[in-house]
């Protein structure tokens, strides 16, 4: 998609961001609130058998519950106006690093996305070009050089120290911060995808929608012994997801990767992989992982959620039903109103399952 047609492209999110798959921190477990009634029908038990014993933990649950939907509902508003704020306060570190250039990319990386374009390419000559799988279908490649690693995380330390606005990265995450907020989005993680990421992901996930990724959700997460130490077992609202470890020294904080979502835990083995700073890890959205808490030092890492609005038009990927559209701001979560899917398809030869 060029610059004229993503700006007349709205995205939305589906209705059941305020409903579903909000994270109890306390019995790490995620939730559904539509009702007082249909939340104790479906949680209660568990959430006792997780230590949510008397009235008083499940009023604070409750509490909870009331204070994430509160956020997500005002979620637009304050990112906006974050957004404002740091466009018009927060000096860049390193300006030169919000314009990608080929000299932020491994050379080999380089070399797998030439072959990727080239006619003829195939899933099989791109294994061939890989590492071996990490995990099934995981595969680790490094994207960017080790001084782009390093100058991003100065850049992004920079802004941490500076009185900028913060937004969370996300629902689970507690620390770091969001890209497109920073003003990363459109010079760096958008060309990123389209030139990229997307001709990788169209030959290793082309049944995941990884042929017509159009958006993402770019952010940074960080675990500090003082911080977030660990992230809990989920998946993402995401069709393809990039992991890159930016660093810094760290121990632990491995990641472990299942089964996709709907394959029952009791049917699942993880793989435990390790992730060295500057490797750049890619999985499919909804496979299910997690990352083992760290031991000591920092961990930093760069996530991009890259969204194919062709596949979660049909079926929202954090609810599985068919998503219910609210108009959202920039890519929101990625969906569309679908017009134009049909030809689209067609011409971008999007297979969907
Ligand atoms: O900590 C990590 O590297 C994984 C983060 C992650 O899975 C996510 O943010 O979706
Ligand atoms: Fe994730």
């Amino acid at each position: 998609m060029d610059e004229g047609e993503r700006e007349k492209q709205c995205f939305y999110t589906c209705r059941c961001y305020l409903t579903d798959n909000i994270f109890l921190e306390d019995y790490r477990l995620h939730v559904r609130y539509v009702t007082e009634q249909q939340f104790r029908a479906d949680h209660q038990q568990v959430l006792r058998s997780r230590g949510c014993l008397t009235d008083e933990h499940f009023d604070e649950v409750l509490q909870k519950i009331a204070q994430e939907v509160e956020r997500r509902q005002s979620l637009n508003i304050e990112s906006a106006e974050r957004t404002a704020a740091i466009r018009q306060g927060y000096r860049p570190l390193h300006p030169h690093l919000y314009h990608l250039q080929e000299s932020f990319l491994a050379p080999g990386f380089l070399q797998i996305v030439a072959y990727c374009r080239s006619s003829g390419a195939d899933q099989e000559g791109l294994l061939g070009m890989l590492q071996s799988e990490a995990a099934p279908r995981v595969f680790g490649l490094a994207v960017f050089t080790r001084t782009f690693c390093r100058e991003l995380l100065e850049e992004l330390e920079h802004f941490e120290r500076s009185p900028a606005p913060k937004g969370r990265p996300n629902t689970m995450n507690n620390y770091g911060m969001l890209l497109n907020e920073l003003g990363l989005d459109e010079g760096l993680t958008t060309p990123l995808r389209e030139r990229y990421l997307g001709p990788i992901a169209s030959l290793l996930y082309p049944d995941c929608g990884g042929r017509c990724l159009d958006s993402h959700k770019a952010f940074v997460v960080k675990y500090d012994l003082r911080e977030d130490l660990d992230l809990s077992y989920h998946y993402d609202n995401a069709e393809v997801t990039l992991n890159v470890s930016l660093g810094k020294d760290f121990t632990g904080g491995n990641l472990y990767f299942g089964d996709m979502k709907d394959v029952p835990l009791g049917d699942t083995e993880c793989s435990e992989v390790e992730h060295r700073v500057s490797a750049g890890l890619l999985h499919r959205g909804q496979q299910m992982h997690g990352a083992l808490p760290i031991a000591a030092g920092q961990r930093w890492s760069l996530i991009v959620w890259m969204r194919a609005s062709r596949q979660r038009n049909r079926r929202c990927p954090m609810c599985s039903q068919t998503p219910s559209l609210v108009r959202g701001e920039g890519f929101a979560d990625g969906f569309t109103d679908g017009v134009g899917d049909e030809e689209g398809a067609r011409n971008a030869s999007c297979v969907l399952t």
